[in-house]
């Protein structure tokens, strides 16, 4: 699953990635120069399978905007990323949304993030705030401290399952649209094969009923 993370200089992005594929944590910052590239594989309880997330973390000065925004393309889920103690972080955060809508699929899994939230009371931007702003744009919202190791794990654990989601919603349309005998091909690009996700889906309708009756 590729998912890129965004959002302005200095929100924590590349802590983010570092803090998720690693487990570690640097005070230190060193700016990213357009792109940085890491691959992790994690076991996600909803997919109930490990998923590799190839993730791709931009820079977020404004220097890098045309370079970066190339490497959109093909990407099924997003980090958008903004500071609790930077305000025109919060501020471009629809600017990056759209800018990413302009680039990217519409269906792609987004997850608006406050960043740095071990420094809510110096906080700049009111909860209330946020959580408006979350709600106008329709994204999914946590709080996070990429310093404490709060919530970096369920960001990409919710990417994750809402992109398994799709791909089994794709198998419904399918099955529905050649019940009518209407034998097109799904519009919505998907990784795997049809085959491969009714196995996968069988499978997993197994394995659920077994965990009920166990
Ligand atoms: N207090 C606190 N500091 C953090 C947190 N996450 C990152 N930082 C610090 O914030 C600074 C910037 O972090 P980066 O991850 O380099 O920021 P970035 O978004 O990748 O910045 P660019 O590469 O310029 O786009 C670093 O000094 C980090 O140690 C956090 O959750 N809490
Ligand atoms: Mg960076």
């Amino acid at each position: 699953m590729k998912v890129i993370v965004v959002g302005n200089g200095r929100v924590g992005k590349t802590s983010l990635v570092r803090r998720f594929a690693t487990g570690k944590y640097d005070e230190g910052y060193k700016q990213t120069i357009g792109v940085a590239f890491t691959e992790k594989e994690k076991y996600i309880e909803e997919c109930k399978q490990a998923v590799t997330f190839h993730l791709w973390d931009t820079a977020g000065q404004e220097e890098f905007a045309e370079m970066t925004k190339q490497y959109y393309r093909g990407a099924k889920g997003c980090v958008l990323a903004f500071s609790t103690t930077d305000r025109d972080s919060f501020e471009a955060i629809p600017t990056w949304n759209e800018k990413v809508k302009r680039e990217c699929d519409e269906n792609m899994c987004k997850i608006l993030i406050q960043n740095k939230y071990d420094l809510r009371d110096k906080s700049v931007v009111t909860d209330e705030e946020a959580d408006k702003l979350a709600a106008d744009l329709g994204l999914k919202f946590y709080r996070s401290s990429v310093k404490n190791g709060d919530m970096v794990e369920d960001i990409f654990d919710y990417l994750a399952g809402q992109y398994y989601k799709q791909q089994e919603t794709v198998i419904e349309s399918v099955k529905a649209r050649k019940a009518e005998n209407k034998n097109e091909e799904p519009d919505f690009e998907s990784p795997f094969s049809l085959a491969e996700l009714e196995k996968r889906q069988e499978e997993n309708r197994k394995k659920r009923k077994k965990e009920c009756c166990t």
